[in-house]
């Protein structure tokens, strides 16, 4: 028997046009890379619906509070690197199972228990600290992603994935872009502007002793500092809070700088901001799962909209489906709301660019002796030294010179007194950084996205392999640029160094370094390198130099 309450889609196509004249479909992220498009697909029953969120801290736990009290889905995972904690989170949820519509509780410090997921949601990142910018966590949260990303595809491929770490839009990019061109187009959302939105149309409410769901407008852009209010589009009721052509006047901008504000007031008197953003995300969530075409602010790809050409997520209102965002609703905006946006996406653009187009290999790894190698892009160049190297990655664009190795003399001891206290540890790059400032290990590169540092006997055996020329730079440049299999014997005298002196000797300082993630002969080398530096840092503080 058909079904007897189908939708009635005979008014469909008096809408068409303005489907076509007010939005479009998910725009892809990236022009160069081939997008394939998401599919419909049938729905699901609501209870057998999975959710994962990865970083169970403040924000983790205020969305597992509003999911669980809002009855979304019948299984959630919750995954954070920090397992005690966790366990201890899991059990507290789990024992208020009698208050809520059943929802099984699966928590790990793994992926497995994420497997087949419909929606995972991240919230796993640094979060801001009083009076910090949420555009100062790019590259630490960028580098927690980029762990995340692989185990989250690997175990739930057809998850759609919403994004609520800081910088919500750049990580929203990031993430899809780690997500492949074979992953369809809107499935990577992030949570933006939904937040921003609720606080607006909440203070314009009270304001005015309203609902606020009787308020209807946007705050679209960035989710921080730059956003933009659409003012003229604000609806109270059906009734336009400004007549076409009027400007807000200095009560509206004042609701907007409370909105923008709002963050920073709350993590000056708490520490973080958790509930309204749960409350948002299980929000976004109930869309998603159920499929329901609720239009909602998030963050999207927006190049090609109001001029933008970068590859840059901001927040519009789009339309949620079960494969995140389905429709992007292209709001009329006036001159300066544009122009206001425009700069808000070049903004983005300049903070985002340097992660973005480092994110994947530009050409595939060539073969040479066998070995995978990586280009000479992706491996700018190495600085041999008597007792270090130091290896750069980043925007070809800023290596601009290439100086002499170390000096002789210098000592492990030498090299580690300056980048070696414990409180650099937790910043590398800052590390290094002082190592160039101190013309200790000379580099030419003053901005990056990430640096590795390595220190060890390994380069002996370096030199020895390749004579007496190890350490002219110049040489070993040439070198480089001429001759693959240099990289391929780089690499066998790495290997062979991990393995000599592994659990004793090397130290390695890294902020994930692109390298680290790829199949390469250099990633396949530093991954155990890694690992080994992650088991000894928990057992000391201040690893000994041999
Ligand atoms: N989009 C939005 O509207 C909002 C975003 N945020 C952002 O959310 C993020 C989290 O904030 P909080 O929960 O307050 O921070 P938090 O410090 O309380 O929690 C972060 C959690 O992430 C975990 N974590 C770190 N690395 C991980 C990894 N590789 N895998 C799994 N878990 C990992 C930590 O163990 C910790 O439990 C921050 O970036 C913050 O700025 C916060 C509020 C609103
Ligand atoms: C921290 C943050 O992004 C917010 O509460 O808006």
């Amino acid at each position: 028997m058909p079904n007897l309450v189908e939708p009635d889609t005979q008014f469909r196509e008096h809408f068409v046009d303005f489907r076509v004249a007010k939005t479009v479909n998910t725009i892809p992220y990236d022009a160069s890379l081939p997008q394939k498009p998401a599919k419909d697909t049938p729905l699901g029953n609501h209870s057998s619906k999975k959710v994962t969120i990865v970083g169970m801290g403040q924000v983790g736990l205020g969305c597992v509070c509003a999911i669980l009290n809002q009855d979304i889905c019948g299984t959630l995972a919750l995954i954070d690197i920090s397992a005690k904690k966790l366990e201890g989170e899991a059990k507290d949820f789990q024992q208020g199972s009698a208050f809520h519509q059943h929802t099984t509780i699966l928590a790990s410090d793994t992926y497995d228990v994420s497997e087949n997921s419909d929606m995972v949601v991240i919230t796993a990142g640094v979060a801001q600290q009083p009076g910090e910018s949420r555009l100062s966590l790019v590259d630490r949260n960028a580098n927690i992603l980029k762990k995340i990303m692989p185990e989250v595809l690997k175990y739930s491929p057809n998850a759609t994935i919403l994004i609520v770490s800081n910088p919500c839009d750049i990580m929203t990019a990031i993430a899809a872009k780690l997500a492949g061109p074979d992953f369809p187009q809107g499935k990577v959302f992030g949570a933006g502007t939904c937040l921003d939105t609720s606080r607006f149309q909440t203070l314009i409410a009270q304001s005015m002793d309203l609902d606020p769901k009787n308020v209807h407008g946007y705050i679209i852009g960035e989710h921080g500092d730059s956003s933009i209010p659409v003012w003229s589009s604000v609806r109270v009721g059906a009734l336009p809070l400004l007549e076409p052509g009027e400007e807000p006047n200095d009560t509206l901008k004042k609701i907007h700088k409370s909105v923008v504000n709002s963050a920073y007031d709350i993590i000056s008197l708490k520490g973080y901001t958790n509930w309204a953003i749960g409350m948002s995300t299980a929000y976004i969530c109930k869309a998603v799962l159920n499929d329901t075409r609720t239009i909602i602010p998030v963050s999207t790809c927006v190049r090609g909209l109001y001029d933008v050409e970068g590859d840059v997520f901001l927040s519009l209102p789009c339309s949620l489906s079960s494969h995140g965002v389905q429709r992007v609703a292209v709001l009329p905006l006036t001159d300066s709301e544009k122009a206001t946006f425009q700069k808000c996406a070049k903004s983005i653009w300049e903070v985002q660019k340097p992660i973005w187009e480092n994110l994947l290999p530009k050409s595939e790894p060539k073969e040479a002796g066998g070995t995978m190698l990586p280009s000479l892009q992706e491996l700018l160049f190495i600085v041999p030294a008597a007792w270090a190297y130091l290896c750069l990655v980043g925007s070809p664009s800023k290596v601009t010179h290439f100086y002499t190795p170390i000096v002789s003399g210098n000592s492990l001891a030498e090299a580690w007194e300056i980048v070696g206290s414990p409180a650099l540890l937790n910043s590398p790059f800052e590390a290094a950084q002082q190592c160039v400032q101190t013309d200790l290990i000379p580099v030419g590169a003053s901005e990056r996205q990430s640096v590795l540092v390595l220190f060890g006997p390994p380069f002996v055996a370096y030199e020895e392999e390749l004579g007496s020329d190890a350490g002219q730079p110049q040489l070993l440049h040439d070198a480089i640029a001429t001759d693959f299999s240099f990289l391929a014997k780089v690499d066998s005298i790495c290997r062979q160094g991990v393995e000599k002196t592994a659990g004793a000797s090397w130290l390695l300082l890294a902020e994930t370094c692109a390298v680290l993630n790829r199949s390469v002969s250099l990633g396949a080398v530093q991954v155990p390198v890694m690992a080994w530096w992650e088991a000894k840092m928990e057992q000391t503080a201040t690893p000994s130099i041999m």
